[in-house]
């Protein structure tokens, strides 16, 4: 599904109207009914009838008093609210405005702070609320009266319902111009906006529903966007000849696991191997290659030379002349981050031509070298914390500017990032942005991120590209954990559970 930001939809808009010839007017009036009709649907289904409109002095205003006209029409008590002197109001929105006044829909201005306790004893009595503040044009931090009514909306506890943009989103980045309303569902006209697709815009929009409001479609069709949301359409699996042998689903090489965390190593060679792949090799220590290989069945384990059950420069021939026999390597999930290891890493990486999947430990090796990942086929597959690392941003600096962070870090590094998260977002230099929707809150759990490493692997030694695999990884390890959940719930999640879960996922 596409993502755009604001200007991108306003290009979009521009072309149907000017060089397509559909009149501005029309798309209003199909972004106001498509608001109408789902602020009827929630009324009907719990009988009620009073509705209060926010509206602002531009466009998404208008849509504000389009759905006002069809829910009057439709038999609803309703008022609208416009925070501007209605007489600064012009356009299609002054058009439908004009409808609104002659028709005898109540209409009112919120100009001083008087105003706004009439206004709070109207929300206070509505049954719903529809927000058409800002939308796209959002263009400065929210304050004064605009903010009041913003807080009393939120305040309320009612039911809302924004339009295209909760008010005080940031449509291109999600984040909150000092403040927003905090709506049920959004209905977003058009295309998914860049600033609904990532937190805090995601926790603001509740559900989003995405509302045909009449572009054309060849112009829908053919605009190339950078950003994409995940859906099922964009991982489905090829359906597999009969004759065919173990050594046509791809080799994958595991490099993980120490003394203390043989855990991370299973979960991520187990997750290979049941997401598809037709041989997975795993490399441990050799400390723990004994216990590895009793619980292992479908896994052929590998003790490498150690120091002290880990891995350090001494195991590194053995990795590339295990490297050889395989189309990837996977290495990271529970190597520890000794000195040893660190050194073992980065002289894998060096001298390593094989496609490489680096994750956990293997990220906080290079976390002071990354230009050496510079020229080498990678995939990263960072949480928060260790992208803070790779990158030297704080942890809330990254959550607050994601996209930033990806576009920043793929610019510079040419590699395809997989930064995870409730929304994991997943990056390439020359082939754009997808933002994952699956998963949940119980897959925030340790080994999780193990069980990712290895779907994605699984995925690209199978024959999909770099960003194709992570796509594919990422939205099915999402799809297990829910399905996990519906069993076990959010608080007793474990990353067995997930793993227990991918043969289903991708039997869907
Ligand atoms: N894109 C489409 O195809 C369609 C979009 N529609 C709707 O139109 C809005 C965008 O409308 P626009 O007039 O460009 O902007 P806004 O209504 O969001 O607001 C602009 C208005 O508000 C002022 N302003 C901006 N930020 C602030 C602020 N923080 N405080 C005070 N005032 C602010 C700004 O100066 C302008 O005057 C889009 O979201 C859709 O809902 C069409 O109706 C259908 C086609
Ligand atoms: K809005």
């Amino acid at each position: 599904m596409k993502i755009v930001s604001n200007g991108e939809m306003r290009e979009i808009e521009s072309i149907a109207i000017n060089t397509v010839g559909l009149p501005s007017v029309c798309l209003m009036e199909n972004a106001g009914r498509a608001v109408a009709e789902h602020a009827a649907e929630y009324l009907f289904s719990c009988k009620r009838k009073n509705i209060v409109i926010l509206c602002g002095k531009g466009n998404n205003g208008g849509d504000g008093f389009v759905a006002a006209r069809y829910l009057f029409n439709k038999g609803f008590d309703v008022k609208v609210f416009v925070v501007s002197n209605i007489g600064l109001i012009s356009g299609d929105a002054k058009k439908n405005l004009d409808i609104i006044i002659n028709m005898g829909i109540y209409v009112a201005e919120i100009l001083q702070k008087e105003q706004l306790k009439f206004f709070e004893k109207n929300i206070k009595e509505s049954d719903l609320v529809i927000d058409a503040l800002y939308g796209t044009g959002l263009d400065r931090e929210v304050s004064g009266i605009s903010k009041d009514a913003i807080d009393i909306v939120n305040g309320s506890g009612k039911y809302v319902i924004s339009v295209d943009i909760p008010s005080g989103i940031n449509g291109d980045n999600g984040k909150v111009e000092g403040c927003a309303v905090k709506a049920n569902v959004t209905v977003t006209m058009q295309f998914m906006k860049k600033g609904i697709a990532v937190y805090p815009g995601v926790d603001y929009a509740g559900k989003v529903i995405v509302a045909d409001i009449g572009i054309p479609r060849n112009l829908v069709d053919n605009i190339q966007c950078r950003y994409n949301m995940i859906s099922q359409d964009d991982v489905v699996l090829p359906k597999r000849a009969r004759n065919t042998h173990k050594g046509d689903y791809g080799k994958l090489l595991v490099v993980a696991g120490s003394k203390n965390m043989t855990g991370a190593a299973a979960l991520c060679a187990m997750s290979a191997i049941k997401t598809g792949c037709g041989i997975v090799k795993l490399a441990v220590p050799k400390a723990i290659q004994g216990i590895m290989q009793s619980s292992l069945r479908e896994i052929i384990t590998y003790g490498l030379d150690d120091k002290d059950g880990a891995f350090y420069l001494g195991s590194v021939d053995e990795v590339l002349k295990l490297a050889n026999t395989v189309d990837a390597v996977a290495i990271g999930p529970g190597l520890t981050n000794s000195c040893d290891v660190r050194e073992f890493v980065k002289e894998v990486i060096l001298r390593l031509e094989k496609p490489l999947v680096l994750d956990a430990d293997a990220l906080n090796a290079i976390s002071d070298s990354v230009d050496m990942i510079i020229g080498k086929d990678v995939i990263l597959t960072p949480h928060i914390g260790e992208m803070s690392r790779l990158s030297g941003g704080s942890a809330n600096e990254i959550n607050d500017n994601i996209y930033e962070t990806v576009e920043k870090f793929i610019s510079k590094y040419k590699a395809t990032l997989v930064l995870k998260g409730s929304r994991t977002v997943i990056g390439n230099d020359t082939e754009g942005i997808y933002i994952n929707c699956t998963g949940n809150p119980g897959m925030a759990t340790a080994g999780s991120g193990d069980v990712l490493t290895g779907m994605i692997s699984s995925f690209l030694v199978q024959g999909l590209k770099e960003v194709k695999a992570a796509i594919y990884g990422v939205y099915y390890h999402g799809k297990a954990g829910d399905m996990a959940s519906e069993r076990y719930g959010e608080y007793g999640l474990t990353a067995t559970n997930i793993l227990e879960y991918i043969p289903y996922v991708m039997k869907m």
